[in-house]
């Protein structure tokens, strides 16, 4: 048996698998570590997720956060589950509420503020990397390639309806190998206003999920590099309102170019497992 919690940001969940030394899961095969993450997430045999956080001290003493898909597959980055992460520090007490908390990932080191509810993690410089495409079905729709660590193309589009082009997003949307060799996270956006957007995500390794903190921070970016707003047209400067399925995240694209991501995170249920 190993303790585990449940938490979630925006309703994108996460199992959290506390392993500071690296002596509880950290002795495991890749290939036996893939399968504790996929048993962990399943949703009817396991406690149910869309990914794994691994709660580990990095070798620089910072804490890591090792985050897996519910696939099983490996990821820089997840901005919804930094949230989570940093909510489970401070309510453990393994760092202090009142200061800002680094945290190490693939991606490098994030740093984040907790402020009540509201959890602002600075999400570094997002790298926009030309366009491409996407299709579903019949529908093939102009995408920006963004890259928050990980890998994202926006779209936009006319409707976020199931029931029209967009469909179920039960499969990924078909994209191009050759820009995306390691698989690409798939945002599909409506504007709704200045600064106000809609979005749903088929997530790498995860399917569709009911929302994405990185491809949040991507949608803002491709929305204001749209809208041409911002200083001198660039983005630098500009705040979107990006509404998700599961909730709402408010992301800022800095004047010094950096993405500041602020939403909840949550922390639901804790106990043991010998999943
Ligand atoms: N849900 C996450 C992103 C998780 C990783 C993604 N599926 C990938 O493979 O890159 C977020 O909130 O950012």
């Amino acid at each position: 048996m190993y303790p585990f919690l449940k938490g979630h940001g925006t309703e994108n969940d996460f199992v959290l698998l506390p392993d500071h030394d690296g002596t509880v899961h950290g002795g495991l095969s890749p290939e036996a570590w893939s399968a504790r993450v996929r048993a962990v997430c399943d949703r009817r045999a396991g406690i149910g997720g869309d990914g794994v956080l691994r709660v580990v001290r990095g070798e620089d003493g910072h804490w890591f956060m090792d985050y897996w898909n519910a696939d099983g597959s490996v990821s820089e980055m997840c901005g919804n589950g930094i949230r989570v992460f940093a909510r489970h520090l401070v309510a453990e007490g393994l760092v202090p509420g009142d200061e800002p908390i680094p945290v190490q990932t693939r991606d490098g080191l994030k740093t984040i503020v907790v402020d009540g509810e509201d959890i602002t993690v600075d999400m570094g410089e997002p790298q926009v990397l030309g366009q491409t495409a996407v299709s579903i079905g019949r529908s093939t729709w102009a995408a920006t390639h963004v890259d928050m660590g990980n890998p994202h193309a926006v779209a936009f589009v006319e409707s976020l309806d199931p029931t029209g082009p967009v469909g179920s997003l039960l499969t990924s949307p078909e994209f191009d190998p050759a820009v995306y060799p390691h698989g690409v996270n798939v945002e599909l956006v409506v504007p709704l206003a200045p600064g106000h957007v809609a979005m749903r995500v088929h997530e790498r390794g995860s399917g569709e999920t009911r929302s994405c903190g990185t491809g949040a921070c991507a949608v803002a970016v491709a929305a204001a590099l749209r809208d041409g707003v911002g200083r001198d047209g660039t983005g630098l400067g500009s705040a979107y309102t990006v509404d998700l399925p599961g909730g709402t995240l408010r992301i800022e694209w800095t004047e010094a170019g950096r993405i500041l991501m602020t939403g909840p995170g949550v922390i639901v249920a804790r106990g043991e497992t010998g999943l």
